[in-house]
């Protein structure tokens, strides 16, 4: 298994260009399934999970192909008439991506039935689909639950509109049910509907597609079915949560960073966040130029569904606060067990203490380098981050977990100044 190694105390300095969004790609890549025939996304980043949903669409008999070139950011879907398409999603691949759930709000809408394996807890909590299975019912699914697997079908030949109210804002949930409602009979309302930008990112593709639907973006939204869609042709919007984990970069360095393709308005709380701990950051034309102090001071953050504190950059600004001035209290809201990077921070000489949701945080003047693991995406990124303000070497292993959601990280942080570089196992 690879591993990043980063000999920390460099400051980053330059430009670093956001890739595509990998939670508004999921999703994207799933809707192509709602129309037959060719779909083209751009902007597309290159990642473990990425793959991972071509596989998925290939193994129902979709063709999936990155454009050609080195630089191509292209995916072209092409989808097969129902007759020839298998809607299966099996266990060998849901279980590397939970992401996988995002075709049978599609599959049940155009082909009537769909079998996908239960995704099953993982490193962050038991997330369960509860909420995605209750809406495909409302809209006339029957779902079973048999051998690991979801089992949906449509009662009539269409699925039919329907007021859904959920009980927590999911926001692959969301976007599960846009799309099965996207081809339903009639209207549909989505109450306590997840606001993320991904989600508005997939309406506005769907639109585009021909579907109608209004108030993306916030917490009710409103879709009128059609009885067909065109293939889609996209372009992803940046990716919020890696723009962010280049903001802390910047910040805990006491660099001077412009993060090129960073949109203010998805980062408005994280952005305000660093500027309270004192980092100096300006929205510019076309991203965000970022300024470290000497020190960051302390803030206290609590995650919160979209337009709150993002639950996946936690685990970020948990670094920039192992190392500010003073203690902060950093709350985990969204998943029950957020907090794996905690014990490996830790080995690093952060002074942090967890309790349930709570984590209070001192902040230590200085980290010092470790061998490091995580069990998850975003814990790993923080070990990353850790790993480049501390004195000395950090080895962060498991880096399956980075390459599902950074494109080439240790290439962007090189690019910046960082001491950091990839072994190949
Ligand atoms: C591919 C993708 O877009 N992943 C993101 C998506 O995950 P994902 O869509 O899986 O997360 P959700 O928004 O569904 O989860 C939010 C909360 O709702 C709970 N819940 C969810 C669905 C359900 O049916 N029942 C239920 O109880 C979850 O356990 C969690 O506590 O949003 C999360 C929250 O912003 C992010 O951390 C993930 O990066
Ligand atoms: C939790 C994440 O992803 P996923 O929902 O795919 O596990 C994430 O992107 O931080």
């Amino acid at each position: 298994m690879d591993s990043i190694v980063i000999k920390g105390g460099k400051r980053l300095e330059g430009t670093v260009k956001v890739s595509g969004a990998k939670n508004a790609a999921l999703p994207l890549l799933a809707s192509s399934l709602l129309a037959e025939g060719a779909s083209t996304f751009r902007n597309v980043p290159e990642l473990a999970d990425i793959a991972t949903m071509g596989k998925l669409l290939s193994s129902m008999g979709c063709g999936f192909e990155r454009g050609t070139g080195r630089k191509s950011t292209s995916i072209t879907v092409t989808v097969p008439p129902a007759a020839d398409l298998e809607p299966i999603a099996p266990y060998e691949l849901v279980k590397t991506m939970r992401a996988s759930v995002l075709v049978l709000g599609p599959l049940v809408a155009r082909y009537g039935k769909a079998r996908v394996s239960l995704p099953g807890g993982c490193a962050i909590g038991a997330r369960p689909i509860d909420q995605h299975l209750m809406g495909l019912e409302k809209l006339g699914a029957t779902i079973s639950l048999e051998h690991g697997y979801v089992q949906a079908k449509a009662r009539s030949r269409r699925l039919t509109g329907a007021r859904i109210n959920f009980d927590v804002a999911t926001v692959t949930g969301t976007e599960n049910l846009i799309m099965a409602a996207a081809l339903a009979k009639g209207t549909t309302v989505l109450e306590n509907a997840a606001r993320e930008p991904e989600v508005e990112d997939l309406a506005r593709s769907l639109n585009a597609m021909g579907a109608q639907i209004e108030g993306a973006g916030t917490d009710r939204i409103e879709i009128q079915g059609v009885d067909s869609l065109q293939p889609a042709d996209h372009d992803v919007i940046p990716d919020r949560i890696e723009a962010g984990t280049f903001l802390v970069a910047a910040a805990i360095t006491g660099g001077d960073v412009f993060v090129e393709g960073c949109v203010p308005d998805h980062l408005e709380v994280v952005i305000e966040k660093l500027r309270e701990a004192g980092a100096l950051i300006e929205a510019r034309d076309g991203g965000v130029r970022v300024r470290g102090p000497k020190r960051l001071k302390a803030v206290d953050v609590k995650t919160q569904p979209f337009p709150g504190f993002p639950t996946d950059m936690q685990a970020q600004l948990m670094v920039a606060m192992a190392v500010a001035e003073g203690s902060s209290v950093v709350t985990e809201n969204v998943f029950e067990n957020r907090y794996m990077h905690v014990q490996e921070l830790s080995r690093m000489g952060a002074n942090i203490a967890v309790d349930g949701k709570t984590a209070i945080v001192k902040g230590s003047a200085r980290l010092s380098g470790a061998p490091v693991m995580a069990t998850d995406l975003r814990a790993s990124a923080s070990l990353v981050l850790a790993g480049l303000c501390a004195e000395g070497t950090t080895t962060v292993q498991r880096v399956y977990h980075l390459d599902r959601g950074y494109q080439r990280i240790e290439k962007k942080l090189r690019a910046l100044g960082a001491e950091i570089r990839r072994v190949k196992a």
